[in-house]
């Protein structure tokens, strides 16, 4: 094959201007990105090894070398793994294959320090080179192809790149950066041995790079560093979980996280286990402080990297972690698993149920454990040691640690509100999700009610505040914050100052179907089915409910009559107290805000008929026992009005229009 040019497709283009323009603060990214590429490719040749041990060739030794040359100006990164085809450099040297792209790149806003972040977030992987080259070649060749089938790949990052076909007598892949005038220092071995050092670490292959002694210069005129042919390694080698927790420091933790999830920033918490028993792992389990742009993404892959006797065998094992923490990132290195599992045999393997089941007890803990911290620094301060007297005398050094403490304890209390505010929504799936641990995640859900806005509330902390006499916790499920609060379903609880858990969440009314009861007490929608505030209304409240209802009765049937397309029922109602009427559907039927959200995204919903209550004590509603030339329009008004108030729309908005026009007039 001749030279061939090629476009980058639109979005590398892009994505490479930004990357030259925002990632130059943190330049020496580049190297990690480049090193974790090079050893991903060594992981995928001992896979497919696995099959077709002919692959190694002679060089069974899987290594990454790092070398510079100060005269060319070039820095290269070359591996022996699995290496790539002349299509494969075309179709991945070229492209973004990355779900999640397109919002990505329409997330950018321009604004230099924020695209970093979200750049950062996003891992621009290979095309980080860029930030210190201004030119680079990859000169590769598969594993398994003959010599003369070897690519080289070349580009200066701006609109294409070049493509030819060379011979290359070892496989796998170099990477070769020509440094931009002001990244000097990377040619410096010194400096890129600390920059492994610090992101690569934990890297299990050998990262060797060519040994330097010092060398006089002639003549007295000074000297050099210069190679002397040796390869010696700079890394530990050893995988990062394979070691034992005291060996390994916060910031290694940090690092490898940001490494295997290609997060900018710190995760919230991080456990690492090794579990022995009758199913043998290790396991390295992350929350992230962030949720990744395309969670939501109906192709949004969750799940661990799976190791198998510290072999890597796949990315993403969905298997591993039930979906509602697919926000967990991590590692599962199996003692039990065999070599060439597939994702098909981990959804039917023992061990694996075995391992979902600790790492989702081990996530729970974890979740718990934020949890925890955030109540005790709600906690009035006396608890707090510092407080307690004792303390009073304390040298300068004793009174920088409590200091240090103190900080470090009110980092960890925001922790778990960082947590819910990125993953709530998440972790509600798991009560229609995972049945076993459904009391453990109810735990952790919190809410607003009509005592917070913030969504702080925890299911104990409610109960805790329950009214004598009161039976169930009560919620309401909305489209928005303001439309829950001032739905007039409440009326009768904020007159009574009862706390009603306000649900705005997509998922809300999903999640809580399968959460009937928390500790022993109902959840009980107040839009749904009659309202019974049990013996929180007293005997004469009840009397002259039943007093109004019997009077009402004649009214009553006329208006069934005039909504029988439109109400499953109309019947009076105590839990009104300005509003005229509402809606409510029966006990267990789908809230008309679910069947809204349901037609609006396209899909299937049953034709939900709600039950009109009526507020007999209401001017509007009385206007019904005289007004018999309007009693029809009335009627259909205060329906309309009902549905308006909860964010529904009437059936015949025009006709509503004209009703109460008619009435203005
Ligand atoms: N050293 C290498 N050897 C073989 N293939 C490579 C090498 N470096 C990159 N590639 C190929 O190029 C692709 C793109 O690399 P890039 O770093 O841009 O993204 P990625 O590695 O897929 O994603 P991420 O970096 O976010 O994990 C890789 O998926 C891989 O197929």
């Amino acid at each position: 094959m001749s030279k061939n040019t090629h476009s980058f497709q639109a979005e590398v283009a892009q994505l490479l201007h930004l990357v030259t323009h925002s990632l130059y603060s943190n330049k020496e990214i580049f190297l990690r990105e480049l090193i974790s590429n090079a050893s991903d490719a060594c992981d995928k040749l001992r896979f497919e090894a696995l099959d077709n041990a002919a692959l190694y060739e002679d060089a069974p030794n899987l290594e990454v070398r790092v070398a510079f040359d100060k005269k060319a100006r070039t820095l290269s990164i070359t591996d022996n793994g699995i290496g790539l085809s002349q299509q494969e450099a075309i179709d991945h040297l070229g492209t973004i294959a990355k779900s999640g792209t397109r919002e990505f790149m329409s997330r950018l806003s321009g604004d230099q320090k924020a695209d970093a972040q979200l750049i950062g977030q996003f891992g621009v992987g290979f095309y980080s080179g860029f930030i210190v080259a201004d030119r680079i070649v990859v000169e590769s060749r598969r594993a398994g192809l003959p010599a003369d089938q070897g690519v080289r790949w070349s580009s200066t990052g701006t609109g294409d790149f070049e493509v030819e076909t060379i011979t290359r007598d070892k496989r796998g892949t170099s990477v070769i950066l020509h440094l931009r005038e002001d990244a000097d220092e990377f040619l410096n071995g010194w400096k890129l041995k600390q920059v492994i050092s610090k992101y690569s670490d934990h890297i299990s292959l050998p990262i060797l790079m060519e040994k330097e002694e010092w060398k006089e210069g002639e003549d007295d005129k000074g000297g050099e560093m210069v190679a002397t042919g040796e390869w010696e390694p700079v890394n530990k080698a050893s995988a990062l979980w394979t070691r034992a927790k005291k060996d390994v420091t916060e910031e290694q933790y940090v690092e490898f996280y940001k490494s295997i999830s290609h997060d900018y920033e710190a995760p919230l918490a991080w456990s690492h286990n090794r579990v022995e028993g009758s199913t043998e792992y290790t396991q390295l389990l992350y929350i992230p402080a962030k949720a990744p742009m395309d969670l939501w993404n109906r192709d949004h892959k969750g799940g661990l990297k799976l190791y198998v006797k510290r072999v890597f065998i796949m990315d993403e094992a969905e298997a591993l972690l039930p979906s509602y923490l697919r926000f967990v990132k991590g590692v599962i290195d199996s003692a039990d698993l065999p070599l060439n599992v597939s994702r098909e045999l981990l959804q039917e393997s023992r061990d694996v149920k075995a391992i979902r089941e600790g790492s989702t007890k081990r996530v729970l803990s974890m979740l718990e454990d934020l949890a925890k911290k955030a109540v005790a620094a709600a906690a009035p301060a006396a608890e707090s040691p510092a407080a307690d007297g004792v303390t009073d005398v304390v040298d300068k050094k004793e009174g920088e640690q409590a200091d240090a403490d103190a900080a470090k304890a009110s980092e960890d209390a925001g922790k778990y509100a960082k947590f819910y505010a990125e993953f709530g929504s998440v972790l509600k799936e798991g009560l229609g999700e995972d049945f076993a641990n459904r009391d453990r995640i109810a735990k952790l859900l919190r809410f607003a009610s009509t005592t917070s806005d913030a969504a702080t509330v925890s299911l104990a902390d409610y109960k805790a505040r329950m009214k004598d006499g009161q039976e169930a916790i009560y919620y309401i499920t909305a489209d928005t914050l303001a439309a829950a609060k001032n739905s007039p379903q409440l009326e009768v609880f904020k007159k009574k100052g009862i706390e009603v858990l306000l649900m705005t969440d997509r998922v809300d009314e999903w999640a809580l179907s399968y959460l009937t009861e928390f500790d022993g007490t109902p959840l009980q929608s107040v839009a749904k089915g009659a309202v019974d505030l049990g013996k929180l209304q007293d005997e004469t409240e009840k009397k002259a409910a039943e007093e109004a209802a019997e009077a009402f009765k004649p009214v009553l049937e006329k208006l069934k009559a005039s909504l029988k397309d439109k109400a499953e029922d109309v019947r009076v109602t105590t839990r009104l107290v300005d509003s005229p009427a509402c809606l409510v559907v029966q006990e267990h039927g789908m809230s008309t805000q679910l069947a809204r959200m349901l037609k609006q995204a396209g899909q299937k919903a049953p034709e939900v008929k709600p039950v009109l209550e009526v507020n007999a004590e209401h001017p509007l509603v009385k206007k019904l026992e005289r007004d018999e030339a309007h009693f029809d329009d009335l009627a259909n008004i205060l329906f309309d009005q009902a549905l308006l108030a909860e964010g529904g729309l009437p059936e015949d908005p025009a006709a509503y229009v004209r009703r109460v026009n008619a009435l203005l007039v």
